[in-house]
């Protein structure tokens, strides 16, 4: 791992500052000195991929070659079926310029209005880019029920409304360690650790 992080830093290839914190969180055990792409003055890059994995892999790519440092990007979303998969990865584009999650939450109920299957799922890629041009990929999922009105002001995004498989808490309601015991971010990294244990 030394050998493939020269100086033991990675760059954090997100803009929301709810998903840098989990990543934090997250890559801890890693031992990596984690740096922002907005300490860096990096730029947001549009995200024209139609995959999850598509555009983790563009973000993560343009923070490598920008900062010259391995770059982990995270491209996520809410799956919902019954709404032949939206928002999906146009699930920060739904809460529009203002980054408003309560619309967007609104805005679902109000499309599955009258729709029997409530579940959903969270898919989130994580991509790791080296300025070499090289790139790997892993995703996670979790699978749930959508529940309305949204309950809890933990998390960030669509946690209010996710109530994961088996719980009794919302992701909104849930305390964070709990949260990163089962997300479909969790189960990304877990992956990612593995790669990287691997060496
Ligand atoms: O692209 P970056 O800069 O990383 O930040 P972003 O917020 O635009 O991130 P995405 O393009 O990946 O959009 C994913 C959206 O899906 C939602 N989302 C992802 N993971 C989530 C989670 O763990 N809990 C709640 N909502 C989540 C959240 O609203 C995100 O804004
Ligand atoms: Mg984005």
């Amino acid at each position: 791992m030394q050998q493939r992080f020269p100086e033991e830093r990675i760059v954090i290839a997100s803009h929301n500052p709810g998903k840098v914190w989990e990543i934090g969180e997250l890559l801890a055990p890693v031992g990596l000195q984690v740096v922002s792409a907005d300490s860096l003055g990096l730029p947001e890059p549009e995200e024209t991929g139609l995959t999850f994995a598509a555009n983790a892999e563009l973000k993560a790519m343009a923070a490598a070659i920008g900062a010259g440092l391995p770059a982990l990007a995270d491209d996520s979303g809410l799956v919902v079926p019954a709404l032949g998969g939206a928002p999906g990865i146009y699930s920060a584009r739904w809460a529009g310029p203002d980054k408003d999650f309560g619309l967007a939450m609104e805005r679902i109920r109000r499309e599955l209005a009258g729709a029997e299957d409530r579940s959903a799922y969270f898919v989130c890629a994580l991509a790791l880019g080296w300025p070499d041009g090289s790139c790997e990929v892993f995703e996670g999922r979790v699978h749930g029920t959508l529940v309305f009105p949204p309950r809890g002001a933990l998390g960030f995004g669509y946690d209010p409304i996710f109530l994961p498989e088996g719980e009794s808490e919302t992701f909104g309601e849930m305390a964070p360690e709990r949260k990163h015991a089962m997300s479909h971010r969790a189960r990304a990294f877990a992956q990612l650790r593995h790669r990287l244990s691997d060496g």
